[in-house]
């Protein structure tokens, strides 16, 4: 048979060409800087680990979306890295159990999934991000905010908008104040998220209807979400998310949709999601969650957010300049040549007479100690 997809790539897979690769670093390398300046300290986690270790860290992990298969040395079930606050999460809870809180780490790199998300194809992206360990408070998610804004910012976003929601929303209300039968419960999520009304109507959530309404702009979806909220359920989330705001309003747009949960699958009782003008689709997302320890041990509380900047990669790489390209002709001295990639020039040594400068990408070529544009 002839071996016609020798040279394919399985769908939602690519390279990453000089320009894309440089762009990508370029981003990491940005992020990471913030993150480090807020004291945020880099962990780096196996690119695949047992299926159980990434699915039960956290509540609501969802296993079905990650490459799953079984370890020929082990013969037990391993997955592909889907997430890598999962992977922080274990190191918290084991190799870090015993270092001081709040806990701050950080981590990237890339993560897959068996399905693209929505009109997104790819299957692997770049995940970068920031873990606060030991606390949800509002502190702590203003903080997280803050840093995600910052590291988007450094990274080449303009416009950033935060839109905040309440992940845990329709299990608070249904516990008391707006009541569900248990196999009520998913559907009337279902039906926010979609904001179908009738859907909703259909489905027994009508109490549930204002939520639809206080979509939009923070200052006035937060109002309407308050006036909505007569028994005062949702009175402390109300009050962190207006003391979030505060903190980070000046810095980007905020928003609000209480109940949208896209993405969200194991975050309580705050979560965002993060964009940028120009930009299709969310730069990131992030929220409190729980870390479970062992059997008989507590939870433990902790906030985060991690960006998928991959449309900032491609926007950097399509319009920013790589490294400027110092051409080196056969017979030239080493140490000037050395001196001049000290002073920030890539060199590009001839190997032979026929090396031809700007087809080699170069924009000037080293004479007598000195770069000449070509
Ligand atoms: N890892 C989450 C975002 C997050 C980080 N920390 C808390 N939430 C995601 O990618 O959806």
């Amino acid at each position: 048979m002839p071996d016609t997809d020798r040279d394919l790539l399985p769908e939602g897979l690519c390279d990453r060409l000089p320009q894309q690769a440089w762009a990508s670093q370029q981003v990491r390398r940005v992020a990471h800087d913030v993150l480090a300046s807020h004291g945020y300290e880099r962990v780096e986690t196996p690119l695949l680990e047992f299926e159980k270790s990434l699915a039960s860290r956290m509540a609501g992990v969802q296993v079905r979306r990650m490459f799953r298969f079984v370890d020929p040395a082990s013969l037990r079930q391993l997955a592909l890295r889907s997430d890598i606050t999962a992977q922080v999460a274990r190191i918290a809870a084991t190799g870090l159990a015993h270092a001081p809180r709040p806990l701050r780490l950080s981590y990237s790199g890339p993560v897959a999934i068996i399905k693209g998300d929505g009109l997104d194809p790819a299957r692997e992206r770049l995940q970068i991000g920031a873990e606060l360990i030991g606390t949800d408070s509002v502190a702590a998610a203003a903080e997280i905010v803050e840093v995600a804004i910052e590291a988007l910012q450094a990274a080449g976003a303009t416009g950033v908008s935060v839109d905040f929601t309440l992940p845990d929303l329709v299990d608070t209300l249904s516990a008391e104040a707006l009541p569900l039968a248990g196999s009520q419960i998913e559907a009337v999520r279902k039906m926010l998220d979609a904001k179908d009304a009738g859907g909703l109507v259909d489905s027994g959530g009508a109490a549930y209807l204002p939520l639809l309404y206080a979509v939009g702009p923070f200052d006035s979806a937060i109002q309407r979400l308050a006036e909505f909220d007569v028994d005062d359920v949702l009175a402390s989330r109300i009050a962190g998310l207006r003391e979030i705001a505060g903190r980070v309003g000046g810095k980007a747009r905020l928003t609000l949709d209480p109940s949208e949960r896209h993405g969200f699958e194991y975050q309580s009782w705050f979560g965002f999601t993060i964009y940028a003008e120009g930009l299709s689709g969310s730069l990131g997302r992030g929220g409190a969650y729980r870390i479970l320890g062992r059997a008989g041990e507590e939870p433990e509380p902790a906030t985060g957010f991690s960006l998928y900047p991959d449309p900032l990669v491609e926007a950097l790489a399509a319009e920013a300049e790589g490294p400027k390209r110092l051409f080196l002709p056969l017979g030239h001295d080493p140490q000037v040549a050395a001196r001049q990639r000290a002073i920030g020039w890539a060199t590009v040594a001839a190997l032979s007479e026929s090396d031809d400068p700007i087809s080699l990408g170069c924009s000037h070529r080293l004479e007598n100690g000195e770069a000449i544009p070509l």
